[in-house]
C-alpha cells in the first residue's frame, strides 16, 4: 500500500525556548500551522506570545529548539537567505503603526517600493486598489495617516500588510483600540482578505469576539508553554480550567495575575 503523502506545515515550532537574562519566556514551544489555516493565539499580557512571532519573523533568535517555514529551518539563516523568508510574511502590527510622514497610499506601497523596488506609479496602483479592496476610496490614498480615524488606519495597515500578496500573514492584536462594530468589521476585512489571498493567518489577541471570528483554530500559550489548542468552536468546553478561566475573564482560577509595580 502507498503510503499517504505526508503534508508539511507551513509553521512548525518545536520545543522552542527562548529567555532574556534570568527571564524564561518561552519554555518549549510546540506548534504548528497547516497551509491556508487561520491560527489564533491567546493568553494574558505578558505571556510570550510577541516574543514567539518575533522568533517565527526571525527577529529574535531562540535560545534552543527549532522552527521551520514550509520545511526550511529558519532560526539560523543568512542574511540574504532571511530576507527571502521575510518576503512571505505580511504583518498588521498594533496600532496600525503607519508613518505620519507618508500619504496612506505611500504607506501601503511601502514594502512593494523599498522591499520589491516596484515603479512608484506601478507601486501607487497596486496601493490604490489594495486601499479599495479593505473599502477605502481613492481620495483617501493621498491624506495622511494622521487625518484618519483609528478604523480607518487599521484598514490601511490590513491593506499594506496584504500588498505584497504574502503566504503567512501576522496579525497583532488587531481590533485594540476599536469600538466594538469597527472591530466586526475589520474581523469581516481580515476574514475576506486572508480567504481572497488564500494566505496563512497567525493572529495574536486578547478579544474573544475577534477571536471566534477569525480562527479556525486557537491555541492558549501559558508560563512559556502552548497549553491547548483546538477547533474555535470547542473553545467554550475546552474542559481545560486555564482556557476557561481566561476565555470568561475571571479573576478568580489557576492563573493568578502577577500585579507588581515596576
Ligand atoms: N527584547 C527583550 N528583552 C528583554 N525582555 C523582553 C524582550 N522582549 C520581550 N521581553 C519580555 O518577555 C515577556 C513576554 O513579552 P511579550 O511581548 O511576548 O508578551 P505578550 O504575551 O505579547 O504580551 P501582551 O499581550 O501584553 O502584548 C515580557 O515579560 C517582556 O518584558
Amino acid at each position: 500500500m502507498t503510503p499517504a503523502p505526508l503534508t508539511v506545515p507551513k509553521i512548525a515550532l518545536r520545543n522552542v525556548h527562548k529567555s532574556f537574562g534570568p527571564k524564561t519566556v518561552l519554555n518549549g514551544i510546540d506548534l504548528e500551522v497547516a497551509k491556508g489555516e487561520s491560527l489564533v493565539i491567546i493568553g494574558g499580557s505578558g505571556t510570550g506570545k510577541s516574543v514567539m512571532l518575533k522568533c517565527i519573523l526571525g527577529l529574535l533568535t531562540p535560545d534552543t529548539g527549532s522552527i521551520h517555514v514550509d520545511g526550511q529551518e529558519t532560526t539560523r539563516l543568512r542574511p540574504r537567505e532571511r530576507e527571502k523568508q521575510l518576503h512571505k510574511f505580511g504583518m498588521l502590527f498594533q496600532g496600525a503603526a503607519l508613518f505620519d510622514s507618508l500619504t496612506v497610499w505611500e504607506n501601503v506601497a511601502f514594502g512593494l517600493i523599498q522591499g520589491a523596488h516596484m515603479p512608484r506609479a506601478q507601486a501607487k496602483e497596486i496601493a490604490v486598489a489594495k486601499l479599495g479592496a479593505v473599502g477605502l476610496t481613492p481620495d483617501v490614498a493621498e491624506l495622511s495617516p494622521s487625518e484618519l480615524s483609528g478604523g480607518m488606519q487599521k484598514r490601511v495597515g490590513l491593506a499594506r500588510a496584504i500588498a505584497d500578496e504574502p503566504e503567512i500573514i501576522f496579525f497583532d492584536e488587531p481590533t485594540t483600540g476599536l469600538d466594538p462594530i469597527m472591530a466586526d468589521v475589520i474581523n469581516e476585512l481580515i476574514v475576506q482578505c486572508v480567504k481572497d489571498l488564500g494566505a496563512t493567518a497567525v493572529t495574536i489577541t486578547h478579544d474573544m469576539a475577534s477571536a471566534r471570528k477569525i480562527a479556525d483554530r486557537i491555541a492558549m500559550i501559558y508560563q512559556g508553554r502552548i497549553i491547548w489548542t483546538g477547533p474555535a468552536k470547542d473553545i467554550d468546553h475546552s474542559g481545560h480550567a486555564h482556557v476557561d478561566q481566561f476565555v470568561h475573564g475571571r479573576a478568580d482560577g489557576p492563573i493568578q495575575m502577577q500585579i507588581r509595580a515596576l
